[in-house]
């Protein structure tokens, strides 16, 4: 590594919604020292002119002499096939291939770059583009501990990180946490619905979803009471708490929903890995 944990060089492939959130987090972390942009679409506008990122064309169209530490692979799981084979030039002891994509396993990366490949497939989510993401990573045998230092770091510049060494648990991770902003999004949405079913206008019925689901998100961040406590707290002997509760903790309530939905995304993401 050329940088320590501070000034590291960086090839981000894919800049659209997780990858620009993340770099957006180590341009404010200072964590990068230098980053190269391979973005299809080109460079977002708000990054043009930024002096510690440039854009390329691809792996061939590097600034000269640049070696990047890391390369953060952001791409779309059906682009990886015929994006990935252009990057075996970059692989070795020194550079570390991190990957975001959803079902692109490690052993994946080490067939297509090559035995040699340094590789840490990891899942982060959205909440990223506010510095409050979660991610899970899982390195491979050759990754070194200056390079998972130094990967931690790039992940918590964008929220917290757990590393693991049971790689299967990608899956399960990827329906949870790295799928999970979005059902939080859908439990608004529904919140909304169900407002304007028991008579609330919609608007009013939507700021109040929006404002219970993140305040009641930012309470459960602050507190150190378990979530099962919090729920509690609101809840009334016989009051009206109890009364959606007995309906959302019922045996076809919330519980079997979501276990289903997240078998599903488990699914999904091994079918991914085919
Ligand atoms: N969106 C999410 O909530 C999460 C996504 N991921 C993973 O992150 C990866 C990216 O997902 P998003 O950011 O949501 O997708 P996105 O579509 O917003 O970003 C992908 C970017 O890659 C660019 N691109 C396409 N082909 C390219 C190529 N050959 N070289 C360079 N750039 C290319 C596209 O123009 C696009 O800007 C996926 O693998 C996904 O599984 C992981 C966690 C959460
Ligand atoms: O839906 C997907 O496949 C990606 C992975 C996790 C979140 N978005």
């Amino acid at each position: 590594m050329s940088g320590g944990t501070s000034g590291a060089k960086l090839l981000l492939v894919g800049c659209g919604k997780m990858g620009g959130a993340m770099l957006d987090g180590w341009l404010a972390s200072g964590v990068a020292s230098h980053v190269a942009v391979i973005e299809r679409a080109g460079l977002p506008d708000a990054l043009v002119g930024n002096p510690k990122v440039s854009a390329a064309t691809g792996p061939g169209d590097l600034p000269a002499g640049f070696v990047p530490d890391v390369v953060v692979l952001a791409v779309k799981p059906q682009v990886m096939d015929s994006a990935l084979p252009d990057y075996r030039p970059l692989v070795g002891p020194g550079t570390v291939f991190l990957s975001i994509a959803a079902g692109k396993t490690i052993a994946y990366f080490e067939q297509t770059l090559g035995e040699g490949a340094v590789v840490v497939r990891s899942m982060p989510n959205t909440p990223a583009a506010i510095g409050r993401g979660m991610t899970v990573a899982v390195p491979n045998a050759r990754v070194t501990a200056d390079q998972t230092a130094l990967c931690d770091a790039l992940l918590r510049a964008v929220g917290d990180v757990a590393w693991i060494d049971d790689e299967a648990l990608l899956d399960p991770v990827t329906a949870l946490s790295g799928s999970g902003p979005a059902y939080v999004f859908l439990l608004v949405e529904a919140m909304a619905k169900a407002g304007e079913a028991s008579g609330l206008p919609a608007d009013l019925a939507m700021r109040l979803a929006r404002a219970t689901v993140s305040g009641a998100g930012e309470l459960l961040n602050q507190s150190p009471q378990p979530a099962a406590d919090l729920r509690k707290a609101v809840t009334s002997p016989n009051g009206t708490t109890q009364a959606a509760l007995d309906v959302l903790m019922a045996e076809d309530g919330l519980q079997p929903v979501l276990t289903a939905a997240i078998a599903a995304a488990t699914r999904r993401s091994r079918e991914l890995a085919q």
